[in-house]
């Protein structure tokens, strides 16, 4: 099957970007939306993608390729992260920018969409060549970010030191210290207490609710955790910290699976001093897809998208799924789960509290003044527990997956301001 893909340059074979424009169409449909209105919102404002030349250690001269796609500013700034990976291309940005779009509207943030990315493996390159891209990507990218712009920050291989290079580089361009031009930043420089922990914090607090709900009691509740970054690592000590027992990990060198429950902390010891999962013998290898098999209370893909497809979504033996990675299940998969009585936590609500505290950074950051992590990590358990209130309560009203509520939720929004503003007209 192959998909067309609105506002990029081709057809592909079931582009990423096709997938989210199909759960897009499934909400649509149920609020019949406007088609005019419909077309705005299937089309990037903005598609950027630039070269990054850059000198390697040794002398050479090496091309990357950057993006940023700043997909819809109806509610604010463009919000989202940056991806340093091989397999970043424009079909890719552009559907993560799509999928913040919606995620910033459901948990109700000041933010449009945005997302950016750079072709290249950040395994194969050095700090100081990592420096060199990513402060030549700011650069590119000048005139168009900024406070009130477009805000990037982490996502898959980028962190706060990342954007510490970029907020460094941004603000040398504009001669000041401009600090919410990124958010995700270190403390040090205008970084928000509890950042670094909210995705994989918001997480646990959408599963564990959803969990009481279910009748599933988390001590004990079983868990595998695909990825074992940033949001899957924290996920897990979450999960644990809640009583629960997390009996498979995983991250790019394989799966690591023991049903007495694995040692999360010593994981995560051990991954930060060995910079991978690669040797840790705390459960028995096995392949990333084969551990997505493994029967569990709660999946949580916290990797890549495509990952739960129509070639094993049969096979997932679980009762809840909650969405850590964007786009980790096809529309497909997504049906039969539905059939199959999985609920699932779609990627928009389950893993939007990294940028609900991104925000809580970006208003520190213009008030210049810095809350206490508790106050932080309140504010986000009950933005979250509220909007996937609303949507649990639409899903129910209207018979539709808690994806496709959140969907409609967000889309709604989004149209209100669209209306307000009255770009369309
Ligand atoms: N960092 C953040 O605040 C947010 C991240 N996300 C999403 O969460 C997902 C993970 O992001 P981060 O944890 O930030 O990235 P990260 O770079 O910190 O970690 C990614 C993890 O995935 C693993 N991985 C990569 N390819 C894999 C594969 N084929 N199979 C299994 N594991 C694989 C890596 O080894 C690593 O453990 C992505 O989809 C990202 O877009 C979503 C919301 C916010
Ligand atoms: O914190 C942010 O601004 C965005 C994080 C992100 O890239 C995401 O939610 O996918």
């Amino acid at each position: 099957m192959s998909t067309a893909v609105p506002g990029t340059t081709g057809v592909r074979e079931v582009s990423v970007f096709g997938d989210a424009i199909a759960y897009f169409n499934e909400a649509a449909a149920l609020l019949n939306l406007d088609p005019g209105i419909k077309a705005i919102l299937t089309h990037p404002s903005r598609q950027i993608i630039f070269s990054i030349p850059f000198q390697r250690d040794n002398g050479s001269i090496e091309v990357y390729t950057g993006y940023r796609v700043q997909y819809n500013f109806a509610r604010g700034p463009a919000k989202g992260g940056i991806r340093f990976h091989p397999g970043v291309t424009l079909d890719e940005v552009t559907a993560l920018a799509f999928w913040m779009t919606w995620k910033c509207a459901v948990v109700d943030l000041p933010f449009g969409g945005g997302k950016g990315g750079v072709t290249c493996d950040p395994r194969t390159l050095s700090i100081s060549e990592i420096e060199r891209i990513t402060r030549r990507y700011a650069a590119e990218l000048v005139e168009v970010i900024g406070p009130d712009k477009d805000v990037p920050a982490p996502d898959v291989n980028t962190t706060p030191q990342h954007m510490a290079w970029i907020m460094d580089t941004y603000s040398m361009h504009h001669r000041m210290n401009v600090p919410g031009v990124v958010t995700g930043k270190p403390l040090e420089i205008g970084g928000s207490r509890g950042r670094v922990e909210a995705t994989g914090r918001g997480v646990s607090i959408v599963a564990l609710d959803e969990m009481a709900r279910l009748g599933i009691d988390p001590k004990g509740a079983t868990i595998v955790v695909q990825g074992f970054g940033n949001v899957g690592s924290i996920a897990a000590k979450m999960f644990v910290d809640a009583g629960c027992k997390v009996i498979g990990i995983s991250d790019v060198t394989g799966a690591y699976v023991n049903t007495n429950g694995i040692d999360v902390n010593g994981a995560i010891a051990y991954a930060q001093e060995h910079h991978s999962l690669d040797g840790y013998r705390g459960g028995d290898k096995m392949s990333n897809q084969a551990m997505l098999e493994v029967p569990c209370d709660v999946l949580v893909p916290a990797a890549l998208e495509k990952v739960l497809t129509v070639e094993n979504a049969a096979r997932v033996k679980t009762k809840l799924i909650v969405e850590g990675a964007n786009g980790p299940t096809t529309p497909e998969a997504d049906h039969l789960f539905a059939r199959n009585g999985i609920a699932v936590i779609p990627d928009i609500v389950a893993n939007a509290g990294g940028v609900t505290v991104s925000y809580f950074e970006w208003v520190q950051d213009r008030q210049g003044y810095f809350w206490k992590e508790a106050e932080v990590n309140e504010r986000l358990r009950e933005n979250l527990i509220d909007n996937f209130g609303v949507v649990r309560d639409l899903a129910r009203a209207r018979g539709t997956t808690y994806r496709t509520a959140a969907y409609m939720v967000a889309i709604d929004r989004v149209v209100r301001s669209l209306k307000a503003r009255g770009v369309y007209a």
